[in-house]
């Protein structure tokens, strides 16, 4: 079960958080960037050919330290179709580096399109007789607010590849509560109802460890709503995205937790893709920076929090 090597990943390396690969040029260490601007220019192809060589030199510095990455669509998605290679590749390099992969698609439409997508992202494609896989991600975040009929298609592949998905319930961006808050329901809030729905779309598809296939994204920077949305979740594996560059402490995710330390996992992207930006030496240590920056995010959530 996808969670179940996801969580068996945390307890391994004692480290319940995920790297987020968000493929901005401006991110690249400039000595990276004239290579490959030298080799195909400045163009969208020189980008993705730069941010490769970043990634891969990320990768390299975390694997053995983080469990997972996260490597954000709309970045790539921005650099055409480079970017859809750079996509393939890093999803690639990371597995064979034993990470496990969230694709962070944030994906949600009407059932045959959500079909399409998650055949994209988590499942193959039939061309003619052959079923041709595509990015083959281990699990992609969702927008589940267009109802089961949108979430079907990739619980269904879910099951027949061993994949997981993360649905938004509360996000971590300031105009979240806009709509996430507002009152429904008997004295609920809209993403309480979301929790609610997204316990049942999992049900009876759960794990050795307790979780099922359907997760649930919930922002370190609410912290109230992020233990209720814990309590009200007990079945639900939990992306926590806003720690560091966003405001969230690592005394706001200890509430995505579980009493065992397990059921959630928290990530950073800025705050170590961009750590060499505040070591003043130029991008050089870009890998021993992205590495402390990680192992020190690793120590801080284990200040609240310890994992069986
Ligand atoms: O509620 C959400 C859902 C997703 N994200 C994504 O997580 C990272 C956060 O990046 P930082 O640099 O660590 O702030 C980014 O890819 C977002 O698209 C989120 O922030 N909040």
């Amino acid at each position: 079960m996808s969670f179940d090597v996801l969580q068996e990943k945390i307890i391994a390396k004692k480290n319940p958080t995920v790297a987020g690969l968000d493929a901005k040029p401006e991110y690249v260490p400039e000595h990276i960037r004239k290579v490959s601007y030298e080799k195909y220019g400045q163009t969208l192809l020189g980008a993705a050919d730069a941010i490769w060589e970043f990634n891969k030199g990320l990768i390299d510095a975390l694997y053995d330290v983080v469990p997972a990455v996260k490597p954000q669509a709309a970045y790539y998605e921005r650099l055409g179709w480079a970017g859809m290679a750079l996509m393939e590749k890093t999803i690639r390099y990371a597995h064979e580096k034993g990470l496990y992969v969230i694709a962070d698609i944030k994906r949600g439409d009407i059932g045959s399109t959500a079909e399409a997508y998650s055949d994209a992202w988590l499942g193959a494609t039939k061309v003619g007789d052959v079923l041709c896989e595509g990015f083959n991600a281990d699990c992609v975040t969702l927008n589940g607010y267009m109802g089961s009929d949108s979430v079907n298609p990739f619980l269904k592949t879910c099951k027949e590849r061993d994949k997981s998905v993360f649905v938004l319930v509360k996000t971590s961006n300031p105009g979240s509560g806009e709509l996430q808050n507002v009152p429904a329901g008997a004295d609920d809030t809209v993403y309480g109802l979301m929790a609610e729905l997204i316990e049942k779309w999992g049900a009876g598809t759960e794990g050795k460890y307790g979780y099922t296939m359907a997760g649930a994204v919930a922002g370190a920077t609410h912290p109230d709503e992020l233990k209720q949305i814990r309590a009200r979740m007990p079945h639900t594996f939990l992306l926590v995205p806003g720690y560091g560059a966003q405001g969230g402490t690592a005394e706001d995710v200890q509430y995505a937790f579980q009493a065992n330390g397990h059921g959630a996992i928290v990530n950073s992207s800025r705050g170590i893709m961009c750590a060499w930006q505040k070591t003043g030496k130029d991008g050089l240590d870009y890998q021993q920076a992205a590495r402390n920056a990680a192992i020190a995010m690793r120590d801080d959530i284990a200040r609240f929090t310890t994992i069986a």
